[in-house]
């Protein structure tokens, strides 16, 4: 098959772990006779610096052509001091709004070799296996207005969704729920928030369509005390945009670092942006220090979403496990024995673990 994918490196650790997601494509393609063409583009800080805007229209462009796009990080304290609207996270913001990627698809599920790694107890996380469906286009960091007000005396940000926001994002997350455990836990605050009273009615209607599927809401701040508590209770979570970002770097910990959770973007025609749901990390930026592995099961992700290429992403996932299993890992995991490399030395080990390795055995299958 042919492939052209846009690469978006952005700022801090995202170029080299981009790297890394392009080298294990690379890998698969020649792996697995397929051709993958890569063209990259700025985005965020980077773009500003070449720019003037967090994200150049030629930037969309190439995005809008792609078979799939492929993001690193952005932001840094270079540009912390720019206004809202200049800033490298208007960047990525943009890009997910115009191509409307409103399901992002975060699968946790720590790696058996990693439950040592989790400051939480290795029988609280060794159960955990569960997929947060977070919407990414509405809510609070879209909502008009958002305003400094009275001479800088008051602020306002804007919590606001159209209904058919809320029903695709819950239509979604029933079908993420149907092919794993049909166990849906609906997060929100509808104690206090109007949109959330809204978001349980869209749930209690969209239930009646599938039957097969367990549902409960569960109040956002009770649900970060269970995540971490008993995280094997949940299965599919769905939540808004906010609560979602949150949860999802609390989730991390039961893998042991943030640099170890992948994501899928989606939007309704099946277009994917996949990243790594960590940040920029400028504290270790430039070091060959950031974890690789939730960049290259981002990319199991989108040679499975965006390519159907099953055999493929499982072959990626079962290197990622193999290199584990041999005790590599990046310094951010804490781990009493195995051998602490670069990232970039882990990612090579993946990528030759994909070259010569002949077998898919043992995968970790839970990147749905
Ligand atoms: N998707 C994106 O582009 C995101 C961008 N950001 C931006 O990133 C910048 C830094 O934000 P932070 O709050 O520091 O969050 P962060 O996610 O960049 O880093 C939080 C902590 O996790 C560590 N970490 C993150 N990824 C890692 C990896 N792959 N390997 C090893 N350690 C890793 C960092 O070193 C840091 O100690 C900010 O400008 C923020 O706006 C934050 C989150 C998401
Ligand atoms: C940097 C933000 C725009 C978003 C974020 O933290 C995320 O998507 O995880
Ligand atoms: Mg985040």
């Amino acid at each position: 098959m042919e492939k052209h994918i846009v690469l978006l490196p952005g700022d801090g650790i995202g170029p080299e772990v981009t790297k890394a997601a392009k080298n294990v494509l690379q890998s698969v393609a020649d792996r697995f006779q397929h051709t993958f063409t890569f063209e990259s583009h700025d985005i965020g800080g980077v773009a500003i610096d070449n720019h003037e805007t967090p994200l150049p229209e030629d930037t969309v462009e190439a995005a809008r052509k792609a078979d799939a796009i492929f993001l690193g990080a952005v932001g840094g304290p270079k540009w912390d001091q720019l206004p809202g609207h200049m800033r490298p996270e208007k960047g990525l913001l943009g890009i997910r709004k115009q191509l409307g990627l409103f399901a992002n698809l975060r699968p946790v599920k720590a790696f058996q070799q990693l439950l040592h790694a989790s400051p939480l107890k290795h029988e609280v996380v060794a159960a955990s296996d569960l997929l947060i469906v977070r919407e990414l286009t509405g809510g609070l960091y879209f909502g008009e207005p958002r305003e400094r007000r009275n001479n800088g005396k008051a602020v306002v940000d804007t919590l606001a969704y159209e209904r058919r926001e809320i029903e695709r994002i819950v239509e979604q997350a029933f079908q993420s729920a149907q092919v794993r455990r049909k166990q849906l836990t609906s997060v929100d605050k509808a104690n206090v928030l109007e949109s959330s009273r809204m978001w349980r009615e869209v749930v209690e209607e969209k239930k009646e369509k599938y039957p097969d599927v367990r549902v409960e809401h569960m109040l956002v701040d009770a649900a970060a005390m269970k995540l971490v508590t008993n995280p094997s209770y949940f299965d599919v979570i769905v939540t808004e945009n906010m609560f979602g970002d949150i949860l999802s770097d609390e989730a991390s910990v039961l893998t042991g670092s943030l640099g170890m959770l992948p994501s899928a973007s989606l939007n309704e025609t099946g277009v994917g942006l996949y990243e790594p749901v960590h940040g920029s990390a400028p504290d270790i930026a430039g070091e060959d220090k950031a974890n690789p592995l939730a960049s290259i099961l981002s990319v199991a992700m989108m040679l499975k979403h965006s390519f159907g290429m099953e055999e493929e992403a499982e072959q990626v996932e079962a290197a990622v496990q193999e290199v584990l299993d041999e005790g590599y890992h990046t310094a951010d995991i804490d781990l009493v024995g195995g051998t602490v490399v670069s990232g970039s030395e882990l990612a090579r080990r993946v990528v030759d673990q994909i070259s010569t390795s002949d077998t898919t055995e043992n995968i970790m299958r839970c990147y749905v």
